[in-house]
């Protein structure tokens, strides 16, 4: 596999990390922006000052409006936003090639996780998906950060990994795909529950406690619904939950602490940006429901969301089911 030009569709944060990601890792990258004028600032400015102020883009990461035909690709917009741009795009463009996805999210209305809409879009590219606890600054800052990137053949994937490797930016090879995308989806819905609790006041036990029943509920949902449990023990599972459950650099958390400080969610968004945990928690609670899932955390949150239940009435009710075993 030739794997030495990549197109990164999307301009925000995540797009332009992983674009400074590649370029450090030797790639000649474009960061595709729908936004020409966009586009054209961050190219004179050599620095996304909306989304990534302070990091000065690597000489090998070109932003455009225009895509031109490249090695392979990585998609990085949020995850509602992926079909959208798979319909502006012609689908030849991925045609045979490696397809990176890399939100962190599950379609309304489709339950789609990412891979399954660009099957549905592009049918003919090839699917490997990246997550795993990695904050865009840090990546993009050339911090130590390591990533889990999955496909179905090991030996593209291998490549693929390898050709995104750099110093500080260490992805490691799997073949679990719906793992790890069930695993990247859901940790955001559980970290807006983990900001809740600290911005409750609930403590940090409280908080360690849900952080360990989630991984619980975590493994259920991925368990039936078609992934690896061993995958959960990595840095897509384990990895991303912890650092997104405790860190108030994750803007799902942020997004919770302020939910749990008494904000309405639809006043926080203008604060925080995007949160996807706010958009996968309806979806993930359909899917539980439908495969018959017991997932109590998933289904406080959305009523937390939804305005159905205030905190203090949606712990009481987790802290009253019938006492059970630990598994
Ligand atoms: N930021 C992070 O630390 C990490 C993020 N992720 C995941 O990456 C995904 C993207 O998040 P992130 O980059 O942080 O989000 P941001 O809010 O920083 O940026 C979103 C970007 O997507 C663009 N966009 C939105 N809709 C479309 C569309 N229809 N077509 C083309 N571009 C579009 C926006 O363009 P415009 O400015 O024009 O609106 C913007 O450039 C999420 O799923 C997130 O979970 C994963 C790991 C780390
Ligand atoms: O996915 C991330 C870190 O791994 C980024 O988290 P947030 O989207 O909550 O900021």
């Amino acid at each position: 596999m030739r794997l030495e030009t990549v197109s990164v569709f999307g301009g925000g944060s995540w797009g332009t990390a992983l674009a400074q990601a590649a370029a450090m890792a030797g790639r000649q990258v474009e960061l595709v922006l729908r936004d020409p004028a966009e586009a054209e600032a961050m190219n004179a400015a050599r620095m996304n000052a909306r989304y990534l102020p302070g990091v000065i883009l690597h000489e090998a990461v070109r932003p455009t409006a225009t895509s031109q035909a490249a090695d392979f690709v990585i998609l990085a917009v949020p995850a509602q936003a992926t079909r959208t741009l798979l319909t502006a795009l012609p689908p030849d463009l991925f045609a045979g090639k490696p397809v990176v996805l890399s939100a962190k999210g599950l379609e309304t209305g489709t339950l789609l996780r990412q891979s399954e809409i660009l099957r549905d879009m592009a049918p003919e590219a090839i699917p490997f998906v990246l997550s795993g606890p990695s904050f865009a600054a840090d990546v993009a800052a050339g911090r130590p950060t390591a990533v889990t990137l999955a496909g179905d053949d090991p030996s593209d994937t291998s490549d693929l990994a390898t050709a995104l490797a750099g110093p500080s930016f260490r992805p490691y090879a799997a073949d679990d795909r719906i793992g790890v995308e069930l695993a990247g989806a859901l940790k955001n819905v559980y970290a807006l529950a983990c900001g809740a609790v600290e911005g409750a006041g609930l403590g940090a036990s409280a908080r360690s406690a849900l952080i360990a029943r989630a991984f619980a509920e975590l493994a259920r949902l991925v368990r039936t619904l078609g992934g690896s449990t061993s995958t959960l023990t990595g840095l897509a599972g384990l990895g991303d939950l912890t650092l997104s459950c405790t860190s108030a650099q994750s803007r799902n958390y942020r997004f919770g602490m302020a939910l749990g400080a008494g904000r309405r969610p639809e006043d926080i968004t203008a604060d925080v940006g995007l949160a996807e945990g706010m958009w996968t928690a309806p979806v993930a609670r359909q899917l539980a429901r439908d495969t018959g899932v017991d997932a109590p955390l998933v289904d406080a949150v959305v009523q937390v969301l939804a305005g159905e239940a205030d905190i203090a009435t949606v712990v009481a009710g987790l802290m009253s089911r019938p006492l059970k075993r630990e598994d």
